[in-house]
């Protein structure tokens, strides 16, 4: 489902140079859980953008769902990542001046879907957070859980069969946390998704398929 081969990822300066990923090779299987661990700033962030499509690497290939990334057009690129990919980040990135609905809808502007279809399957994947009594709130009079359960719903919306988190516990309570994590659980479970998330909870960790672990950029595990 996700190939990536020699990927290096050198960030520069004016002076410094920092290796961030140093000849990654990494393979995870379509409806695995893989979770990615280690110390701050070993690079896992930089990896989960490098396979989310964010950012370049310097050197290296990237496979996704059989298809090479590299030589697409910025417009392209942009496309096949709304298509295939259902991001969630630890601050949730929802817009406070739009509500739940309207958050929850937005992946699907970017595709020729109508208004009312967006509208009935944004109901649908929030009834699946557990959201549907919460529709018409905005952001900022929702609990930390309850947004980034938001943010849960606006990555699977567009039916992507790769969820790529990022800490997404990490500005929670263990409560809320607990129910993201079961949420995530449930998307890879029932509903077949691969999902690479980042984490620095052991405990988290041990309860996905399988835990790479990176130091100084290169896979340790
Ligand atoms: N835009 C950038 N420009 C320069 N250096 C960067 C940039 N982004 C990240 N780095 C450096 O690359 C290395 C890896 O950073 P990264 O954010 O991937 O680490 P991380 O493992 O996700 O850390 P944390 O757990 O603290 O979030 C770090 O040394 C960081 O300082």
């Amino acid at each position: 489902m996700i190939k990536l081969t020699e990927i290096n990822k050198i960030y520069r300066t004016n002076e410094i140079e920092t290796v961030a990923l140093e000849n990654v090779n990494l393979e995870v299987e379509k409806g695995e859980f893989l979770s990615i661990m280690g110390p701050s700033g070993c690079g896992k962030s930089t990896l989960l953008n490098i396979v989310g499509l964010l950012d370049a690497p310097t050197s290296g290939i990237i496979e996704i769902d059989g298809t090479r990334t590299d030589g697409m057009k910025d417009k392209e690129l942009a496309a096949f990542r709304n298509k295939k990919l259902g991001f969630v980040f630890q601050s949730f990135h929802l817009i406070n001046s739009l509500n739940v609905l309207d958050n929850v809808e937005l992946p699907l502007l970017y595709r020729k879907v109508s208004a009312k279809e967006r509208r009935r399957l944004a109901e649908e994947v929030l009834a699946k957070v557990g959201l549907s009594h919460r529709m018409r709130h905005m952001p900022t009079q929702l609990s930390g859980g309850q947004c980034q359960r938001v943010a849960v719903a606006r990555a699977i919306i567009g039916n992507p069969e790769i969820i790529l988190a990022d800490e997404p516990t990490g500005n929670l309570d263990s409560k809320m946390g607990a129910e993201v994590m079961e949420l995530l659980h449930q998307l890879n479970k029932e509903d077949g998704r691969t999902i690479v998330m980042v984490t620095h909870n052991e405990e988290q960790a041990k309860q996905t398929s399988r835990t790479v672990r990176f130091f100084d950029g290169r896979q340790v595990e």
